[in-house]
């Protein structure tokens, strides 16, 4: 089997964090929208992104993927600067990772498979044969191998969810970034969303980066969890999900992990 990852991160040491965030200024235009955040993932942590809306969780991550550029700050990615690089050698660092959108992740003209196909096209050498191989192991550890050939539109909201995390394991990556993974799914679809994410940070000792509000999902995904707040534009709380709703000082905090218990009793 060829070595479809464009870049290996076996060469970062395992104490070094797979993701570092230092001083990170995040704003469109004047709007500050984060100021000074730093924060580090360790590699095969599940981390997820949490706070109320508009607070920057979709900011953040857009800055962590290079879709934007910081006011001021750095982020490094598998021991490499995302925010020194340019060119060619950012291109190499934006392939260490995966992405999974909330919406618009497949796209409609294309097969599932040839949807999964594309990174390797636009990242590797591998020929098609070797292409189309790789996209169906892909497809088989989301459990849609049965599904390859279908039209991303005759896939239920789970699967598709599903096939665009595949996508996300084209290239072999280290780190994977998912934007509200569960929106718009059922509550049994989400948890089944969940096991496999836990099942792929633990089988591959992939990082997870995930942006998401549900309480389910944060309870069950997340080794630890970053609460953004807009008021502070900035981080007002990290740790694991129940330390935080249960021992947290804030009420910020412990208001936003307990939301709903008081309709449950
Ligand atoms: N492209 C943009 N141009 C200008 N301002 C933006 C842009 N994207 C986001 N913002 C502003 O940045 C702030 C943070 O938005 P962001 O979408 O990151 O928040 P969020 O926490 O993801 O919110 P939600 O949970 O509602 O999706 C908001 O005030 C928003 O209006």
């Amino acid at each position: 089997m060829p070595n479809t990852a464009p870049m290996s991160t076996a060469a970062v040491p395992a104490a070094e964090p797979l993701v570092r965030v230092e001083d990170l200024t995040c704003a469109y235009g004047d709007n500050v929208v984060l100021r000074d955040v730093s924060f580090a993932v360790p590699r095969g942590e599940v981390l997820t992104i949490l706070g109320g809306s508009g607070c920057g969780k979709s900011t953040l991550l857009k800055h962590l993927i290079g879709l934007e550029r910081p006011a001021s700050g750095r982020i490094w990615l598998a021991g490499r600067e995302l925010t020194a690089a340019e060119g060619q050698a950012r291109r190499r660092i934006l392939a260490t990772f995966g992405v999974a959108y909330q919406a618009g992740a497949l796209f409609g003209s294309m097969s599932v498979l040839e949807n999964v196909m594309l990174p390797l096209a636009e990242h590797t050498a591998l020929d098609l044969p070797a292409r189309e191989l790789v996209a169906r192991l892909k497809l088989r550890e989301v459990g849609l191998e049965a599904y390859a050939d279908y039209a991303p539109s005759e896939l239920s909201g789970g699967m598709q969810k599903r096939a665009a995390i595949a996508r996300a394991l084209a290239l072999d990556p280290a780190i994977i970034f998912l934007d509200e993974p569960s929106a718009g799914l059922d509550p049994i679809t989400s948890a089944e969303l969940d096991a496999l994410i836990l099942r792929l940070s633990r089988a591959l000792s992939l990082t997870f980066i995930v942006v998401t509000h549900e309480l389910a999902s944060i309870f069950t995904i997340a080794d630890r969890a970053l609460m953004l707040d807009k008021q502070e534009k900035g981080i007002i709380a990290v740790g694991k999900p129940a330390e935080l709703r249960d021992h947290h000082p804030d009420p910020r905090v412990t208001r936003f992990f307990r939301r709903g218990e008081e309709t449950q009793a």
